[in-house]
């Protein structure tokens, strides 16, 4: 290592005096228990821990091993600082309190230990994503205190395992990536404040879906298809991961938009991924970088959640792009994309025989 480069440990413990440090020493833990979770998935088959489990997650969701090793190491290395009031978990039906004989602090940490598991068996980028909330007192945290909106997050970010292991983080202060230095085990602030670009000619979207989306999203996506013989007049390039955390780091690298919007699969969920532990904390991450993160209808950050594993449809990237598709839905909602029809004209009109 160079000496005079800037650490993890050195950033976040200067930037967060004002908790005394408190805020900085817990994502000192999250560090550690990521570098665990880097030299787990790194060690791929040879570690033994690819594959199923036999268990369900609480949304119905095959465990791989490996979602539940990373999600022990977190709760492990997290559990025992003095700065937790609780942790709350995709892998997890309910929160998890501070065991007894650790002290409590006022922090609470939300996590999806790793996102886009079904990657790793196949040897593609996957992630870990994280958000922490702040209580005003220390002490145990109820249910009620990890459903707050994502606007009311302290802190935020994202680990993703590729071929180096970057975090990255905000603390409401722009958005910074460390790259972590595996000769001497620390991470480097390597991208400091991280701008996405406003506009982008790269969109990312499960395809499969299509005949589920709504009419907003059918329309953008068929418009970017239509590239330079449509209305948007240039060609788009489209990609898709299945790994959130890879999909919003190439955004935050080079721009684009990413989306798992609304659909009608299954009524029963109002979009794939998790508001507390996957949107909350790509969004504000996203709009720390000059991004915008939306459903279609609303800011994502300011969803008032009402379950730990809430879903939420999720539109987020480059400014310009995000706005158009939240247009698209507005338009959609209030009927102005479509042509006027007169009532007189309509099918059941004055001029037609109803009978
Ligand atoms: O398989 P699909 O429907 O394309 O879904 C992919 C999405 O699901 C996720 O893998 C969900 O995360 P988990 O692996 O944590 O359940 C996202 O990372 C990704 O964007
Ligand atoms: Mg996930
Ligand atoms: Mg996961």
């Amino acid at each position: 290592m160079q000496f005079g480069r800037t650490t993890l440990s050195k950033f976040v413990i200067e930037h967060t005096r004002a908790s005394h440090g408190e805020l900085g020493a817990l994502l000192i833990d999250v560090a550690a228990a990521v570098k665990t979770i880097s030299a787990m998935v790194a060690k791929g088959a040879l570690g033994g821990s690819l594959g199923a489990l036999d268990s369900t997650n609480v949304q119905g969701e095959v465990q791989k091993k490996l979602d539940v090793l990373t999600n022990e190491a977190i709760l492990h290395h997290c559990e025992w600082g003095g700065q937790l009031a609780g942790m709350a978990s995709e892998e997890m039906d309910d929160p998890y309190p501070i065991p007894a004989e650790y002290p409590r602090g006022r922090y609470l940490l939300v996590f999806d230990p790793l996102d886009g598991s079904s990657n790793s068996d196949v040897n593609v980028s996957v992630g870990t994503i994280f958000s922490i909330f702040a209580r005003s007192t220390a002490g145990d945290a109820a249910l009620g205190d990890y459903l707050r909106p994502g606007c009311e997050q302290v802190a935020a970010g994202y680990a993703i395992y590729g071929p180096s292991t970057m975090m990255v983080l905000t603390l409401g202060n722009g958005t910074h990536g460390f790259t972590l230095d595996r000769e001497s085990g620390n991470f480097i602030l390597t991208h400091a404040n991280i701008r996405v670009p406003e506009d982008t000619r790269e969109f990312a979207i499960n395809t499969s879906n299509e005949r589920f989306w709504e009419p907003p999203v059918q329309r953008y996506v068929a418009e970017c298809k239509a590239g330079k013989s449509g209305v948007r007049g240039e060609d788009f390039n489209t990609r898709w991961i299945a790994s959130m955390v890879a999909e919003v780091h190439r955004i935050l690298i080079r721009g684009g938009i990413f989306m798992y919007p609304k659909d009608n699969k299954d009524p029963k969920k109002p979009g794939r991924l998790r508001l507390l532990y996957e949107a909350n904390p790509m969004a504000m991450l996203i709009e720390q970088a000059g991004g915008a993160a939306s459903t279609g209808r609303q800011r994502i950050l300011e969803v008032a959640p009402d379950s730990l594993h809430q879903r939420v449809p999720v539109i987020l990237g480059s400014k310009n792009e995000v706005e158009r598709v939240e247009r698209y839905h507005q338009e959609y909602d209030t009927g102005a994309d479509r042509p006027f029809v007169s009532p007189l004209f309509s099918e059941r009109s004055l001029f037609r025989d109803n009978a």
